[in-house]
């Protein structure tokens, strides 16, 4: 369990391929193998792909807000563990998950309540906010010259009403690949997306050389099935269950240190 401090470094030797789990370990022992792992840390971090919503802007909570509405008139409530299911995929796959974990099949269609869904949204979406620590660590990376990028489930026309007041972050990307994107076939969890966006860095990029930053369980999934390294950064109302497969837990960008990860170290004092 990620302690409130907010960092929590499972215990990888870092020379092993960033999927290798060690299974589970008493709290003592994660302790001191966290700190020979993060002591025996020879992986360079030499780019960054982060992904958009819950992580980049607030926008999980207008989903939440919208799909609670939308259960209201069926009389049934929204919780975090349907929540932790849709969470980071592609907007009709999650759709589908959605009608039929509420127990609205033959009622409402995953594409009728999509269209309710992003119908409420538009309205909601311009005015996403950055979430906390991220202006910094983006505006630090692109000072110091680390390729990065964008990989969103979220399609381009709600990448576009999300992210319109936030065009400064968003414009010190590398590229941004999203969930409509003709080359990416299918959704977090399979790894398509993430491997899409290594593919677009000017240069091949070893995938163990790779940090991702993610909010959602699909997302963590995808980026250690691609092969990368994970930081996840999860809503505290997720349950950590859901926080397993990641290598860091943080309560927030504000907490993370990447000196950890190789890259350069901030030199503000914030
Ligand atoms: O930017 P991400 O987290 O992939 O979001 C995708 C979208 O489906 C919202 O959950
Ligand atoms: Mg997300």
């Amino acid at each position: 369990m990620a302690s409130r401090a907010g960092l929590f470094l499972l215990p990888f030797a870092f020379h092993s391929p960033p999927s290798l789990h060690l299974g589970r370990r008493s709290s003592s022992h994660l302790l001191m193998e966290k700190a020979a792992a993060a002591a025996a840390a020879t992986r360079q971090i030499t780019h960054v792909i982060f992904d958009m919503d819950g992580l980049l802007i607030d926008s999980e909570p207008f989903y939440t807000l919208v799909q609670e509405k939308v259960l209201e008139r069926f009389n049934k409530t929204f919780d975090w563990s349907l929540k932790a299911k849709l969470m980071g995929k592609k907007a009709i796959e999650s759709a589908r998950i959605f009608v039929e974990e509420c127990g609205l099949t033959g009622i409402l269609t995953p594409e009728e309540f999509l269209e309710e869904r992003e119908g409420l949204l538009q309205e909601l979406f311009p005015s996403c906010q950055l979430l906390p620590g991220v202006e910094r660590l983006i505006s630090h990376l692109h000072v110091n010259q680390i390729p990065m990028c964008v990989a969103t489930g979220s399609y381009k026309q709600t990448f576009d009403l999300k992210t319109q007041r936030h065009g400064e972050i968003f414009s010190m990307m590398h590229h941004i690949v999203m969930g409509d994107d003709p080359d990416v076939k299918h959704g977090k969890p399979s790894p398509d997306i993430f491997q899409v966006a290594a593919n677009r860095f000017e240069m091949n990029v070893d995938p163990a050389e790779i940090l991702v930053f993610e909010d959602a369980p699909a997302g963590v999934a995808a980026a250690k099935s691609a092969g990368m390294w994970v930081v996840m950064v999860p809503d505290e109302r997720l349950d950590a269950s859901h926080h397993k497969e990641a290598d860091q837990i943080l309560t927030s960008l504000l907490d993370f240190s990447p000196s950890l990860w190789g890259l350069p170290p901030f030199t503000d004092a914030a």
